[in-house]
């Protein structure tokens, strides 16, 4: 029945729209009974019409059953570790900017080059595979080439969309991280406190947000992965459909980012165009400042050469890119918990 048809993709359209402003905007636009009205109203057109249930509908986030163990999944482009810049302080930013321009081969006298300096947040890698706008495949990093299937775990967090819109390319792969929010680390562990009061066997609580979110991720039962609530920031693409076939163009990496936002992804707000050494090194030093105050973990900055064409030009050295650098604050002393 066609009006059947129309309304489960009005709903499921509408209930992505309010889940992306509540999850990634943080701007809720309806009031959350009303969002619960419309979520039930779609279950029980789907429960009434079964053959009209499809994977990417937003009632099918915490789906499946418990598995044996994951599925391995070769990476068609490897997930890249990156270098890690030890120099603590600022001039740790001057070390890589003076490297990238010996690279290049700039003089002094040239100008500065250009990057985007982003948050390196403490969680786990995880690349998130969509055909035709859909959601298929999410794996870990694991040895960079081959990585554990987790999709079902990574379908329970809302932040991530099931579905993109219709201009997002046929072939692509969005890589970025799975954090915990500091928050919602606290509400676990108190949670764990109380299971563990009661006697439960086998309960124990996390000592940080990174090792509660890899628990997560690695649940094989998608009903306690949910109950972690874990998030996620992009931070780039793996495998796209190229531009001969009709996949997107992008110049810089800010551009890509910026079109990220536009598909429903998290892009930190942080996220920043920097020119040269001393707006890496602003950049480090106004972060330090803001880390303790995030609601979730970071271990350091990142900069990039903002030039795709450049970061072509550089290219690897062994399995990790010469375009960016990972600039990382000492330890944080954990707040006892
Ligand atoms: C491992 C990694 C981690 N992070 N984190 C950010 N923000 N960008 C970023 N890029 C990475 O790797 C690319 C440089 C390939």
């Amino acid at each position: 029945p066609a009006s059947v048809i129309e309304r489960i993709a009005a709903l499921r359209a509408e209930l992505d729209l309010h889940a992306h402003r509540y999850y990634v905007l943080d701007e809720p636009s309806i009031p959350d009974a009303e969002y619960d009205r419309l979520f039930k109203e779609l279950q029980a057109l789907e429960a009434a019409h079964p053959e009209l249930l499809t994977p990417d509908s937003p009632t099918q986030r915490v789906g499946g059953k418990p598995l044996g163990q994951f599925a391995s999944v070769r990476h068609r482009i490897p997930m890249l570790s990156i270098r890690t810049e030890t120099d603590t302080e600022a001039t740790g930013a001057r070390n890589f900017d003076t490297r990238v321009r010996k690279e290049l081969g700039l003089k002094e006298s040239d100008p500065p080059v250009e990057y985007v300096a982003e948050l390196k947040f403490d969680g786990l890698a995880m690349s998130l595979r969509y055909e035709n706008g859909v959601l298929v495949q999410a794996a870990t990093r694991g040895d960079g080439e081959v990585g554990e299937d987790v999709t079902q775990n990574i379908r329970t967090i809302r932040q991530i969309p099931l579905r993109l819109p219709a201009d997002a390319p046929p072939v692509m792969e969005v890589r970025g991280e799975v954090y915990m929010r500091r928050d919602e680390f606290e509400a676990l562990n108190e949670r764990q406190r109380e299971k563990i009061a009661k006697g439960a066997k086998g309960e124990k609580t996390f000592v940080n947000p990174r090792n509660a979110a890899a628990g997560g991720v690695r649940q094989l039962d998608p009903a306690f992965a949910a109950e972690r609530r874990l998030s996620f920031f992009a931070y780039g693409v793996g495998e796209i459909t190229p531009p001969e076939e009709g996949g997107p163009v992008f110049e810089t990496h800010f551009e890509l980012l910026q079109t990220l936002k536009s598909w429903c992804f998290p892009v930190a707000a942080q996220t920043r165009l920097a020119y040269g050494a001393p707006e890496l090194i602003a950049f480090h030093e106004a972060i330090g400042r803001q880390r303790d105050q995030l609601p979730y973990d970071i271990d350091g900055v990142v900069y990039k050469v903002n030039s795709l064409a450049l970061q072509r030009k550089m290219g690897f050295v062994s399995r990790e890119p010469r375009w960016a650098v990972a600039h990382k604050y000492p330890a944080q002393e954990q707040l006892t918990t």
